[in-house]
C-alpha cells in the first residue's frame, strides 16, 4: 500500500501538462521540446511543421512574418493543444504576449517554457545549421519582436547556455511542482 506522499508524488508525475517550448529561432525549441516531452511521457509537435507553406517560403526568402501571417498558425497550435488528451509539448516561437494569449484562449492551462539566450550564442547556433530554412538575417527581427513572459503568465525561462539535459531536468521539476 502506498503512502499519501507517494500517491501525491505519483499524481504529480502523471499529471497532464500542456507546454509550449518557446523562443526565437535557434533557441532550442525542437531540441529541448522533444527531450522534455520524452521526460514528461508526452507527445512533441514541432510548430514549424504546422506553418503554412507560404510562411516558410516567406521566412526562407528573408522576410519576417507579421501578425496576419502568424494568426492562422497560432490558431492551429491552440487547437492542437486544446485537443491533446495527454501531455503535449509544442515547439512554438510564441514571441508576443498577444500570441500567447491567442494560444491560451484555446487551451487556458498552457504553460510556457522560454529558452533565452544572447544574440551571439543564438547566431552561432543558427550559423551552424546552414541547411535550415531560417536565415541568420532574421535573428534580429526575432529578437526585436520577442516580448518576455510577464509576471502574470504561467511560465518559466531558461538560459540556452545550459546543456539541454539540464534545462529539461529543471523544467520538468518546475512543471511537476
Ligand atoms: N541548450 C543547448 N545547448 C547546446 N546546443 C543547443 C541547445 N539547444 C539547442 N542547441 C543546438 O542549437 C541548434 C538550434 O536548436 P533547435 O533547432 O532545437 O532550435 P529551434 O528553436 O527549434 O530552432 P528553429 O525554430 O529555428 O528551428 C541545434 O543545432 C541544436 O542542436
Ligand atoms: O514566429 C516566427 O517568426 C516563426 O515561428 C519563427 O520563430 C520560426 O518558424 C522558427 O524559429 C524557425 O527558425
Amino acid at each position: 500500500m502506498s503512502t499519501a506522499v507517494e500517491r501525491a508524488e505519483s499524481d504529480a508525475a502523471s499529471r497532464t501538462l500542456h507546454v509550449i517550448a518557446m523562443g526565437v529561432s535557434g533557441s532550442g525549441k525542437s531540441t529541448v521540446g522533444a527531450l522534455l516531452a520524452e521526460e514528461l511521457g508526452g507527445e512533441f509537435v514541432d510548430g514549424d511543421d504546422l506553418h503554412p507553406a507560404a510562411n516558410v517560403a516567406k521566412m526562407a526568402a528573408g522576410t519576417p512574418l507579421d501578425d496576419d501571417d502568424r494568426a492562422p498558425w497560432l490558431r492551429e497550435i491552440g487547437a492542437r493543444m486544446a485537443a491533446a488528451t495527454g501531455t503535449m509539448v509544442i515547439g512554438c516561437s510564441a514571441l508576443k504576449r498577444s500570441y500567447r494569449d491567442l494560444i491560451r484562449s484555446a487551451a487556458p492551462d498552457t504553460v510556457f517554457v522560454h529558452m533565452r539566450g544572447s544574440r551571439e550564442l543564438l547566431a552561432e547556433r543558427m550559423a551552424a545549421r546552414p541547411e535550415h530554412f531560417m536565415p541568420l538575417s532574421l535573428l534580429d527581427s526575432q529578437l526585436g519582436t520577442l516580448e518576455e513572459l510577464e509576471p502574470d503568465e504561467h511560465g518559466v525561462a531558461f538560459d540556452v547556455a545550459e546543456p539541454p539535459a539540464q534545462i529539461v531536468r529543471e523544467a520538468a521539476e518546475w512543471l511537476r511542482a
